[in-house]
């Protein structure tokens, strides 16, 4: 197969490839945008693969960094842009099932296609469009088939992230896991112990905004994967039922992923958090899930009221109604918008006063003047008092009083 027309994407990284040729070595893109430039599908970042060991691609190139020189990887600093460039490379060892003992850097590129993973990530393309399809992966992709490369057994041992992958790949482009590396999966899930959370994050995420989320999260129930995920391996029930949903049709983030996940388990606050950090999730992605969870819930009570929309706001309301959609709950959201749109103030610096005025006005500094203010807050949202200076000063005189 040649590809007469690369994608842009190509287009400087070839001049790279071209440098690498002219010094007499072999250069290609490898992995995943050789796949997605065959499925005409958005392309994530290229890869490219090199018979040249790193300290030849250092002496080739004026400026280059050692990104991860132990793996073979160099990056090159070329016409203003840096592009990876890795050695092909052969491992053996895994004693952990994640990581190589030993990496030897090879000149044939058939070695290095071999260890990868799956036929259509083991893809290579010359810099002329040319496609080098060693293992079947032009024929597996229009059959719409994950399969490992060669013994799925043993792509799995040398690195057990990989059956997730296998996942993902399935939900990101809605293929199937062939019998035999399915089942391969089914014998090996429970290696998916030995590998760090944050990396499971990044594939679980990826399969849940893929084409087809249910049929990713009932391969991890049926080979087992789910038993060896945090949390979700006690709501193995609830997240078949979730299967059964197409919520592929609303997702769109990471934030609509957890939230849909802690509606669909029924997770409390402190079970949001726990949850949160048992997948190693940041602080600050665990806020929005939990306001996102909140507008949710009120949503498909019909209790959607101004101070949640103003707690939430616009981003997080708008990703509660997208996870209300997904659940199926009919969601009028222009009408929440144009509600959102129309409250008194969408933030506390909207107020037409502040500590310092209050201060001036003979407040004592300190807590109460806090809590003074967060009334104020609640009261104009709620439009119990108007946002203007009177009105609100004469609020914080009665407040103060009451307290
Ligand atoms: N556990 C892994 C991870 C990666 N790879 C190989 O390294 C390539 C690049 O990996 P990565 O960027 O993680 O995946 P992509 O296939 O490029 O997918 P994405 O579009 O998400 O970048 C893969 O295509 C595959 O050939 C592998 O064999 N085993
Ligand atoms: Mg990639």
């Amino acid at each position: 197969m040649k590809i007469e027309n690369l994608p842009n994407e190509f287009t400087d990284a070839r001049k790279v490839l071209q440098v690498i040729e002219d010094a007499g070595y072999q250069a290609y893109f490898v992995g995943g945008s050789v796949r997605d430039t065959i499925l005409h599908t958005r392309i994530n970042d290229v890869d490219i693969a090199s018979s040249a060991y790193p300290e030849e691609i250092k002496s080739i190139f004026k400026k280059t960094i050692d990104t991860g020189i132990e793996h073979g990887t160099v990056t090159v600093m070329y016409d203003g842009k840096s592009y990876e460039i890795t050695t092909f490379r052969t491992e053996s060892g895994y004693q952990d099932y994640r990581r190589p003992d030993q990496v030897t850097f090879v000149r044939s590129l058939k070695d290095d296609l071999k260890r990868r993973d799956f036929t259509i990530n083991a893809l290579a393309m010359k810099e002329n469009g040319e496609v080098i399809d060693l293992f079947g992966g032009i024929d597996d992709l229009k059959k719409h088939i994950i399969r490992a490369v060669g013994d799925p057994e043993q792509r799995f041992n040398e690195d057990a992230l990989r059956m997730m992958r296998a996942v993902r790949f399935a939900s990101k482009l809605d293929f199937t896991i062939e019998a035999e590396t399915f089942t391969a999966i089914t014998k090996h899930s429970y290696l998916l112990k030995k590998i760090a959370v944050e990396r499971i994050n990044v594939e679980f995420v990826k399969m849940m905004l893929g084409k087809a989320p249910s049929r990713g999260l009932n391969q991890m129930i049926e080979t087992k994967l789910i038993q060896y995920v945090p949390i979700f391996n006690n709501y193995v029930s609830n997240i078949a039922d979730l299967a059964t949903l197409s919520i592929s049709d609303y997702l769109n983030n990471e934030t609509q992923v957890w939230s849909l996940l802690a509606v669909q388990c029924g997770l409390n606050d402190d079970q949001i958090n726990h949850m949160m950090k048992a997948w190693k999730c940041s602080n600050k992605l665990t806020e929005n899930v939990r306001l996102v969870v909140l507008a949710c819930r009120k949503i498909m009570t019909d209790n959607l009221d101004a101070m949640t929309m103003y707690l939430v706001g616009k981003e997080d309301l708008d990703n509660a109604c997208q996870i209300a959609l997904a659940f199926g709950h009919l969601v009028d959201d222009d009408r929440i918008e144009n509600e959102y749109e129309h409250l008194p103030i969408k933030s506390k610096n909207e107020l037409k006063i502040n500590g310092k005025i209050l201060i001036n006005h003979g407040f004592k500094p300190g807590p109460q003047l806090g809590r003074v203010l967060k009334h104020l807050e609640q009261a104009v949202v709620s439009e119990q008092v108007n946002n203007d200076y009177d009105s609100l000063l004469a609020a914080s005189k009665k407040i103060i009083n009451r307290q």
